[in-house]
């Protein structure tokens, strides 16, 4: 069943003078969410705080009913929640299976099944090969799937993934929005990108976002029919022209808000 796993309500994010989210609502329900957006848009800011990494200036967040207000809810979200940041520090002396097993031990997955659990997540970033091998003598794709697995390690029902495309190459990618969609059916993700094409080939949502506001919320087919409807001249293809059509609409309407 579809049910909703996270709800947030009136989120306002700020670092110092900057308002990073300013008042956003949003359900997810199981299934891949793609979270898009311009640069400072405020992506990270919303999964920091889904993560319990940051605290909002205001609103409400509830993940798998638990209030992240709350301290008691906070450790329980923690044990059900994967996260991989967009800078994750690893331990480049750790080899692969190393460092995902540290995790494993930190997210207090069962001695008894750890290994198991390990095998499996290495398995799901096609790094069983490497398994052996010193973070450090990895490529900056490598590092980013043991950072996907590490993120996984714990069977997650909630995972929270920040670029996790950024640093793989093409055939990578295919692979990892392969995981994505065999992930949709169990678990509620939510994958921020700057890659338009790994909403279409892996995401059941998009969710936009601009200047800290919700812009839109579609479907990729929905967002490609908009963009089929833009001018050629925009350039790119039917999903960027319906992102860039999103935008341009969403600014004008704010700026008729502000104007009135
Ligand atoms: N630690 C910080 N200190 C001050 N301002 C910050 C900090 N982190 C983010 N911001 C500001 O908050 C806003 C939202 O940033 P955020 O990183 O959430 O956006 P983003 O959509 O993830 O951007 P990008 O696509 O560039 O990663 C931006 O204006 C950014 O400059």
């Amino acid at each position: 069943m579809n049910t909703t796993t996270i709800r947030v309500a009136g989120l306002r994010v700020r670092h110092r003078r900057t308002t990073a989210l300013d008042g956003v609502d949003l359900e997810f329900p199981t299934g891949v969410h793609g979270l898009l957006g311009p640069n400072g848009a405020g992506k990270t800011s919303l999964i920091r705080v889904l993560a319990t990494a940051a605290g909002p200036a205001e609103g409400r967040v509830e993940i798998l009913g638990h209030d992240l207000a709350d301290r008691a809810g906070r450790t329980e979200v923690r044990r059900r929640l994967g996260y991989l940041p967009q800078q994750f520090g690893h331990y480049p002396r750790f080899t692969v299976r190393e460092f995902v097993s540290y995790m494993a031990w930190l997210k207090e997955v069962p001695a008894d099944t750890a290994p198991w659990a390990v095998a499996r997540a290495l398995d799901r970033v096609g790094l069983t090969a490497s398994a052996d091998t010193p973070l450090k003598r990895l490529s900056g794709g490598m590092v980013r799937r043991a950072g996907i697995a590490q993120a996984l390690v714990n069977d997650p029902a909630v995972l929270l993934l920040d670029e996790p495309t950024a640093g793989l190459d093409p055939e990578q990618r295919l692979d990892f929005r392969a995981l994505l969609r065999s992930l949709a059916e169990e678990k509620t993700v939510l994958v921020s990108t700057h890659l338009v094409e790994d909403v279409a080939g892996a995401c059941t949502t998009v969710t936009l976002l601009d200047a800290g506001r919700l812009a839109l919320r579609d479907t990729p087919e929905g967002l490609a029919r908009k963009g089929g409807d833009a001018p050629e001249e925009l350039g790119g293809n039917a999903l960027e022209r319906g992102y860039t059509l999103a935008l341009r609409d969403h600014r004008s309407a704010s700026a008729a808000g502000g104007a009135r």
